[in-house]
């Protein structure tokens, strides 16, 4: 009896880092198609043509692979959760940051990547749900943020150069903070916060002696950090302290861990999803969609990340 052929739709940004997958499509497409694949290939055309594609196609489609940065992981993901039916995805990180690829030991090599489609096996991961918005790792605001999806920077060391942006705006009489009512569990937080990062990635870095250090890509949960806005130089230099050895000052730096939160300002607040803009809001509803996607992943590495979660979690 004949198998139907596994069908794969494979989609990449042609401009996305140094432009490298073009020269690799050809080698890419042969490994698919040795591996029994039927491949159709679409090289994005603009912006949000990637989630437009995979929000109308997924449907079609066993398997959706895409290669790109990490405005290609955004766009994909969010198509892929505004359908019913979900593909196991496979990705070829190709661009500046990818700080994804990075959380799931996804080689940045587009040879090995396109390898561990084939021959990894799929993983179960949360997705972050933000108004009707999404985001694969991380959802910020305050200072840095801006900085953040201007200029590519690696959010492995984000509140390590959060210290450095604030140690720049340490003499700046205004230091732009928001007051914020921030809703979790049966929790209601009231401050004035200069900085928040929501992250579902190992590769955002962590504090030392926060409980819980490990972070898990599928446990349905979100590491969030709020740093409060300081009311003089010493509370400046006590947080920008903190932040550089990544030890928690409880006092002006509040960490939790959270399957949904609310977050409501009295003025908008512009937001990074994923290392790009993505909007301002006075009010925004933020939840953990359990294992919400399929993707290929290195088994091994990713036994490896989840012991050392456990451990350090201890
Ligand atoms: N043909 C195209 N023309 C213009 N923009 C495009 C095109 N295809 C994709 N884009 C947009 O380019 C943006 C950046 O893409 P992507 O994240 O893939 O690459 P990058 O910016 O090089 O990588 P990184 O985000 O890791 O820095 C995305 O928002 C995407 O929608």
């Amino acid at each position: 009896m004949e198998t139907r052929q596994k069908k794969l739709f494979f989609i990449y940004n042609p401009h996305s880092g140094k432009a490298q997958i073009k020269n690799k499509i050809s080698e890419i497409i042969d490994l698919f198609v040795k591996n029994h694949y039927e491949v159709t290939v679409h090289p994005t055309q603009e912006r949000e043509d990637a989630l437009h594609m995979v929000e109308q196609k997924s449907g079609e489609y066993d398997m959706i692979v895409f290669s790109g940065g990490d405005g290609t992981v955004n766009e994909v993901v969010s198509g892929l959760m505004k359908t019913g039916r979900r593909p196991v995805l496979g990705y070829i990180p190709s661009g500046t940051v990818n700080d994804f690829a990075a959380s799931l030991h996804i080689p940045r090599d587009l040879r090995k990547a396109a390898h561990l489609i084939v021959e990894g096996m799929p993983f179960d991961c949360d997705i972050g749900g933000f108004n009707d918005k999404y985001f694969s790792y991380v959802a910020a605001f305050g200072i840095f943020t801006d900085v953040a999806y201007q200029t590519p920077q690696h959010f492995k060391n984000i509140l390590g150069k959060t210290a450095y942006v604030l140690e720049g705006a340490k003499q700046l009489y205004n230091l732009k903070s928001y007051h914020m009512t921030v809703c979790y569990q049966d929790k209601v937080l009231e401050d004035d916060f200069i900085f928040g990062l929501i992250t579902n990635s190992t590769s955002v870095g962590g504090f030392k002696g926060y409980r819980g250090k490990g972070v898990k890509l599928d446990d349905g949960e979100f590491e969030v950090s709020l740093i409060k806005a300081p009311k003089n130089p010493i509370e400046m230099q006590i947080i920008i302290s903190a932040l550089l050895q990544k030890e928690i000052n409880q006092d002006f730096i509040t960490t939790f861990r959270a399957s949904e939160l609310k977050i409501v300002c009295d003025e908008e607040v512009s937001w990074t999803l994923d290392g790009e803009f993505g909007g301002s809001y006075t009010e925004v509803s933020i939840q953990n969609h359990c294992r919400a996607i399929r993707i290929m992943t290195d088994p091994i590495k990713m036994i490896e990340s989840l012991m050392e979660a456990e451990s350090e979690e201890g």
